[in-house]
């Protein structure tokens, strides 16, 4: 027979899709509406648990091989200060990385710092288990599509299991992954709206508000959409802080556009509520209001050449299309009505 080896926890994998925003991107960080559904690429998550106290983080889409004995890192409770507060506390281990890899490390030691505090308070005799994560994700890292709130939904889901923080009935489980998922978005992009932990937890087509939550969308999953990438490399956070500039230096400018872009997710909201799916999907209101969308975003200063390139392309083809994500570079959605 072949020899066993008993592990304390056996291993397991977790998975999360990405997201695709089509109205409201920057404006929902200011609490308008807006609605994104998640899209079928995933980033997979593997955890397997070791018998020493050394942590292995392989999360090679942002070129990190790194290991970390446990008791490296520093615990915190659990007050409310923001994420950002504890990034002096970690320096030490995120020494010479790249930017990317940087925030997905730090995202990572935050998380495993709060849980394993809150795990040793709630079972105070509870060994400190060492293990493995590997991350792959086919969706690309930067391109609006919601690879960091991926990223950050299977670290969330993968450490409360870790830490037997996951417990209560399924919904209650959610909500938690939801919950540590923001947190790690907070770490990689400050200030995010949490529409992108939203739609990578929960997944479906939804209208989303801040402190509102969300609300069922169907009639948008059956629309359409080619995703095209420039291949511009960008980065949510610089994007979400110029349009923060903007607006503190011109308020009575920026906060109309910004009230258009909610009125955009409104008068989509209200389309699907009276259209019959087979009509929604060639509708010319849906035409218009993604070219609508896309202008704002251009007024708020987070398109690119290469995202107006493609709008313009597609508009010669007959085609309505914009920018989605943070902007600045990474993807354009098309749409494609029905019969086209
Ligand atoms: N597969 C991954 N493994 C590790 N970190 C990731 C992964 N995907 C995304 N990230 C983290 O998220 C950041 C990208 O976030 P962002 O700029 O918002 O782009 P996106 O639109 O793809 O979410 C990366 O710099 C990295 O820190
Ligand atoms: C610009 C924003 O609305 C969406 C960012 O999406 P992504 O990180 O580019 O996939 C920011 C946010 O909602 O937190």
């Amino acid at each position: 027979m072949a020899p066993s080896v008993t592990l304390s926890a056996p291993a397991f994998a977790v998975s999360a899709p990405g997201k695709v925003i089509l109205f409201g991107e920057h404006a929902v960080v200011y609490g308008k509406r807006a609605v994104a559904a998640s899209v079928d690429l995933r980033t997979y998550l593997f955890f397997e648990p070791n018998t020493g106290d050394q942590i292995h983080l392989s999360l090679p889409d942002v070129n990190v091989t790194l290991m970390i004995p446990c008791c490296d890192i520093p615990l915190f409770d659990e007050c409310a200060n923001h994420p950002n507060f504890y990034e002096t506390h970690f320096s030490a281990l995120v020494a010479d990385q790249g930017l990317q890899a940087r925030a997905a490390i730090l995202a990572f030691l935050y998380l495993y710092s709060k849980l394993a505090f809150r795990s040793r308070r709630l079972n105070p005799g509870m060994p400190t288990r060492g293990f493995t994560i590997r991350t792959r994700s086919f969706l690309p890292v930067g391109a609006g599509l919601g690879s960091s709130a991926s990223f950050s939904t299977c670290l969330a889901a993968a450490l409360l299991k870790h830490f037997d923080l996951l417990t209560g009935p399924a919904a209650a489980r959610q909500d938690l992954v939801n919950e540590w998922a923001f947190r790690a978005e907070q770490v990689i992009h400050g200030h995010p709206s949490g529409v992108d932990n939203c739609i990578t937890t929960y997944g479906g087509a939804k209208l989303y508000r801040k402190g509102e939550g969300t609300h069922d969308l169907a009639g948008f999953g059956g629309l359409r959409f080619v995703l095209v990438d420039t291949c511009v490399p960008k980065n949510t956070k610089q994007m979400v802080a110029g349009v923060a500039a903007f607006r503190e230096r011109y308020p009575s400018v920026v906060n109309p556009l910004l009230d258009a872009v909610d009125g955009i997710a409104e008068t989509f909201q209200a389309l699907v509520a009276t259209t019959p799916a087979a009509q929604l999907a060639n509708h010319p209101d849906v035409a218009r209001l993604i070219g609508l969308n896309h202008v704002l975003l251009s007024l708020l200063g987070v398109s690119h050449t290469a995202l107006d390139t493609i709008r313009d392309v597609a508009r010669r083809h007959g085609l309505a299309a914009k920018m989605t994500g943070g902007g600045g570079g990474g993807c354009a959605l098309v749409w494609i009505p029905q019969g086209k």
